[in-house]
């Protein structure tokens, strides 16, 4: 049986389970938050509706307070996304400003998992995404194959969507991915883009504008509601669902890359134990500059917090 945990259960951690039990591809789902209350809450929902439908999930709880997370143990994965998005509220959505708690928060929650005997896949959503991949990693002392981040997964997506709006293409034609920091200073790898497998360049688009709408797309959703919920849970359920299914899948995740020794988005093959390998594409020279730039942004906040 597939066993997932899920570690917050707030607007991204309760859509993510509410995916889970959707696609019914998970025999049980670990639910785990500090507010032990939420927990319980979305356990009795999430029971109502597998009910509802034609699956057998069991969601089961973590005593938040017990000494040892043995429902932990046996994961095949384990989804981080415990924070504060509230704090962001005051600060247009700036993924950075939920930093200093939600290293505190992978500081409190890493050796728990540690103590636990958790030995499956990490995948982190919690912002800022890459820096906390790499608490995470560190703090668990989980191989760095074993620990990604969703990464610029959802840029992904919306790059293909602008694209195939822009040149009245389906947008399921449109491959090429964002790389680098899930933060501002992401990027579109424009050479990697194709429509219909023939290069962008053979039409002639404005990528600046398109490139401003991918990167900001995050902005518009959080300045309507106030979070992002639907999007990041269903990348994490598809991500979650290629490590279960042993998928070889090359995907767009936060992972960790060893010359730059920090997690960062990237094209890497997903298995059944998390980042098989990464898929070097080749960058032009401004892309390869965007790449550095970005670890630059994501090492600088990663030394704010250290221990
Ligand atoms: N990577 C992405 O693309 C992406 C997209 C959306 C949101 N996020 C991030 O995901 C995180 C969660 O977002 P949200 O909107 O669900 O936030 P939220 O504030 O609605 O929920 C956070 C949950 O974490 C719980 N929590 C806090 N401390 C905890 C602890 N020590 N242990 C266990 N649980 C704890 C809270 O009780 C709460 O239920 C945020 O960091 C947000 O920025 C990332």
């Amino acid at each position: 049986m597939n066993k997932v945990g899920i570690i917050g259960l707030g607007h991204v951690g309760a859509t993510a389970a509410l995916v889970m039990a959707q696609r019914g591809k998970v025999g049980k789902i670990v639910l785990v938050d500090k507010n032990q209350e939420k927990a319980q809450a979305e356990q009795v929902d999430l029971q109502d509706q597998i009910a509802l439908l034609n699956t057998d999930t069991q969601v089961v709880l973590q005593d938040y307070e017990a000494n040892k997370w043995e429902q932990l143990q046996d994961l095949d994965v384990l989804i981080f996304c415990a924070g504060q998005i509230a704090l962001l509220k005051d600060h247009g959505g700036q993924r950075d400003f939920e930093l200093h708690m939600t290293s505190k928060i992978a500081a409190e929650v890493a050796p728990k998992i540690k103590a636990s005997g958790f030995n499956g896949v990490i995948v982190n959503i919690t912002n800022p995404c890459d820096v906390i991949a790499r608490l995470l990693q560190e703090q668990t002392g989980l191989a760095t194959h074993q620990v990604l981040g969703t990464g610029t997964g959802l840029e992904t997506a919306r790059l293909h969507h602008a694209v195939g709006q822009a040149l009245k293409h389906n947008y399921h034609d449109v491959t090429g991915y964002v790389f680098g920091e899930h933060g501002d200073s992401m990027f579109p790898v424009w050479s990697s883009v194709q429509v219909a497998g023939q290069s962008i360049n053979n039409w002639s688009l404005n990528l600046d504008d398109l490139t401003q709408k991918i990167v900001t797309g995050g902005y518009t959703i959080f300045a309507g509601k106030q979070y992002t919920n639907n999007g990041i849970a269903t990348w994490v359920n598809l991500i979650t669902e290629a490590i279960l299914s042993n998928a070889n899948r090359a995907l767009p995740v936060s992972a960790y890359d060893p010359q730059l020794k920090l997690y960062i988005g990237q094209l890497a093959i997903i298995n059944q134990s998390g980042v098989r390998e990464l898929v070097k594409l080749p960058l032009t020279k401004t892309e390869a500059q965007n790449y550095q730039n970005s670890a630059q942004t994501i090492l600088e906040n990663y030394h704010k917090v250290a221990p």
